[in-house]
């Protein structure tokens, strides 16, 4: 089998993309992030209190004729930016692009966090992590990768994230019209259970490639870049008018800077992220201030390998035994 969906921006910045996917019998379309850096699938529901749900679709459970509970199941789970989710377990056939998993573990909100109700577009998540990563007590739950992966074709998916477009998903194949050249892989280390590999170097502009080893994990659930302090003051040195903001939370900039490119390596292979992608966002509406796309990882104790520096490139996550990631142009 194979699957293959969109992959919507949910604003003007490309803050988050979403998928449509649809639950149970008869079919209920929600709008999905879907997320390498956590592995639970859960989706704003009918057990949602109503005074924290603003404008999202909700998934009915009694309104499908294949939702089963799972008695005595919890979830709860925190994620990096402080938001966070809990709620109870149901299975039920889970659909996207095609690609159907029955008796998916949907997890059901019965609270979620204040940034998540205030977050229209998004519906839920759709964990791509690794399952070991996943929050359901007594018994965790596989991912819709894990129980989709014995019947793909090919044991992958791919990320083909665009700036300010609609890119997509694949599941069970690698679509070579959304590339060019070769794919280039490398090492996933599993454990905890996030994608976790290396970037063999960098560069700032047309400067000269900086050959080391930066472990972190390629996350399409997060929306920027964040790289050793040292490797971002050496990027933010080259803009005019760049500082590391207390007050911002990170560099920010006149947004008339000219940005210099960013390189990162996957082995031998280079992926150049464009100065457009950098420059993202203004820190308010008719701020001349520009907040950065490439931010220090030093608070958050790992590197993150966010939308950033993945819509630069064609990924594919790779569950082979072992798992490995790989890159190419487009
Ligand atoms: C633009 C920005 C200022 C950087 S943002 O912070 O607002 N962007 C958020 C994403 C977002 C999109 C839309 C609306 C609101 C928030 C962002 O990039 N958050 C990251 C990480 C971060 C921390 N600090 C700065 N950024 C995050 O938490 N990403 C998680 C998914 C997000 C959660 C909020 C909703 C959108 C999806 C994540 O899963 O990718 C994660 F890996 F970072 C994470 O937290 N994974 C949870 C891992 N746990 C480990 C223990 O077992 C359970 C799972």
């Amino acid at each position: 089998d194979t699957g293959s969906a969109a992959a919507i921006p949910i604003n003007e910045v490309d803050i988050a993309y979403v998928t449509p996917v649809t639950i149970g019998t008869p079919p209920q379309t929600l709008m999905l992030d879907l997320d390498t850096g956590s592995s639970d699938l859960w989706v704003f529901s009918s057990l949602t209190p109503s005074n924290q749900v603003r404008g999202q679709e909700i998934y009915s459970p009694t309104k499908s004729s294949t939702s089963k509970l799972l008695s005595g199941h919890t979830w709860s789970i925190r994620y990096g930016d402080g938001s966070g989710s809990r709620g109870t377990v149901y299975t039920d056939n889970f659909t996207i692009g095609g690609l159907e998993v029955k008796s998916q573990a949907v997890q059901a909100a019965l609270e979620v966090s204040s940034s998540f109700t205030q977050e229209q577009s998004l519906d839920g998540l759709v964990g791509l992590g690794f399952s070991a990563l996943n929050t359901v007590r007594p018994s965790s739950q596989l991912t819709f990768f894990d129980n989709a992966r014995p019947n793909l074709d090919e044991e992958v998916f791919t990320a083909d994230l665009k700036y300010h477009a609609t890119g997509s998903y694949d599941f069970g194949f690698i679509d070579s019209k959304k590339y060019a050249g070769n794919i280039t892989y490398t090492a996933v280390q599993q454990s905890p259970g996030y994608w976790t590999h290396s970037l063999s170097g960098y560069s700032v502009g047309s400067g000269a490639f900086h050959a080391s080893q930066i472990s972190g994990i390629s996350d399409t659930g997060t929306t920027l870049l964040y790289l050793p302090t040292a490797i971002v003051t050496a990027y933010y040195r080259q803009v005019q008018g760049a500082q590391n903001s207390q007050y911002y939370g990170g560099y920010v900039f006149p947004c008339s800077s000219t940005l210099p490119t960013f390189t990162f390596g996957i082995e031998g292979a280079r992926f150049t992220i464009p100065a457009s992608y950098i420059n993202y966002t203004r820190i308010s509406p008719t701020s001349t201030t520009c907040y950065g796309g490439l931010q220090s990882s030093s608070g958050l104790g790992i590197n993150i390998f966010g939308d950033v520096a993945l819509k630069a490139a064609f990924v594919v996550f790779s569950g082979t035994n072992p798992p490995r990631i790989g890159f190419a142009i487009k």
